[in-house]
């Protein structure tokens, strides 16, 4: 999506999902043009990693996500599916813009710091994509995951998920103009953190 829904136009999506979000941004920017309420509003991208002092991460014990998926496959040893290879991509697998959660953690204070800056006078909302400006395929994603751990893990190619679509990945000039952030870890270091964090998140989570 590159339309600021600000303008009253909402874009049109490639998923439902997409279109949720489209709708949700449309609808704040309407209140916020009447009510007094600013918005803005952060999309993220696709989130990897973990707190890298690993005082916390990702909740779900099964995600089902790529790299979820991948960490799963690494710990009971059976190959990692991949759901979709006739995408029109460069490898035909789907394609997405990861962004470390920590990276996203640190554009949030960028924007409370940014926030009475960007939205002021007849400026009531506006919506910044937070990613890396970087599109990696599924098969890329597998090959970054395999060159950190020790033993590799094997792919078998699967149909594409019921909905699925291609993917997309931002558009990030926005953030660092207005933000004056841009992210600092790798795909290869948010492999790392969440790794390390599905070693020891079981016994940091409460039951
Ligand atoms: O076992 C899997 C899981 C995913 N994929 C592929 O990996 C890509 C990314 O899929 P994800 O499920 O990781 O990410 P999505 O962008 O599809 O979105 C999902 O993951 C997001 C978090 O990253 C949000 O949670 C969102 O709500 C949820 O729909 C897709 O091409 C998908 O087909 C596989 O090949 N095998």
């Amino acid at each position: 999506m590159t339309t600021d829904p600000a303008s009253g136009h909402i874009p049109p999506s490639q998923s439902p999902y997409a279109r949720t979000k489209a709708v949700c941004e449309a609808m704040f920017a309407d209140i916020a043009a009447t009510q007094p309420i600013r918005v803005l509003s952060l999309r993220y991208f696709n989130p990897i990693g973990a707190d890298p002092k690993m005082r916390t991460g990702l909740q779900l014990r099964r995600p089902s996500h790529a790299l979820g998926k991948m960490i799963q496959a690494q710990e009971e040893g059976v190959p990692f599916q991949i759901t979709g290879t006739d995408y029109p991509t460069r490898d035909g697998s789907g394609i997405r813009d990861y962004i470390h959660v920590w990276d996203l953690a640190a554009a949030h204070v960028a924007a409370l710091h940014e926030f009475d800056t960007l939205l002021s006078g007849s400026t009531t909302s506006r919506v910044i994509n937070l990613g890396t400006g970087t599109g990696t395929t599924v098969r890329e994603l597998l090959d970054a995951f395999n060159s950190v751990i020790d033993t590799p893990i094997g792919a078998i190619e699967v149909e594409r998920r019921p909905g699925d679509v291609a993917g997309a990945y931002t558009r990030s000039e926005r953030a660092g103009l207005l933000l004056h952030w841009q992210p600092a870890y790798s795909i290869a270091d948010g492999i790392g953190h969440s790794l390390q964090w599905a070693g020891i998140r079981n016994e940091m989570l409460l039951e």
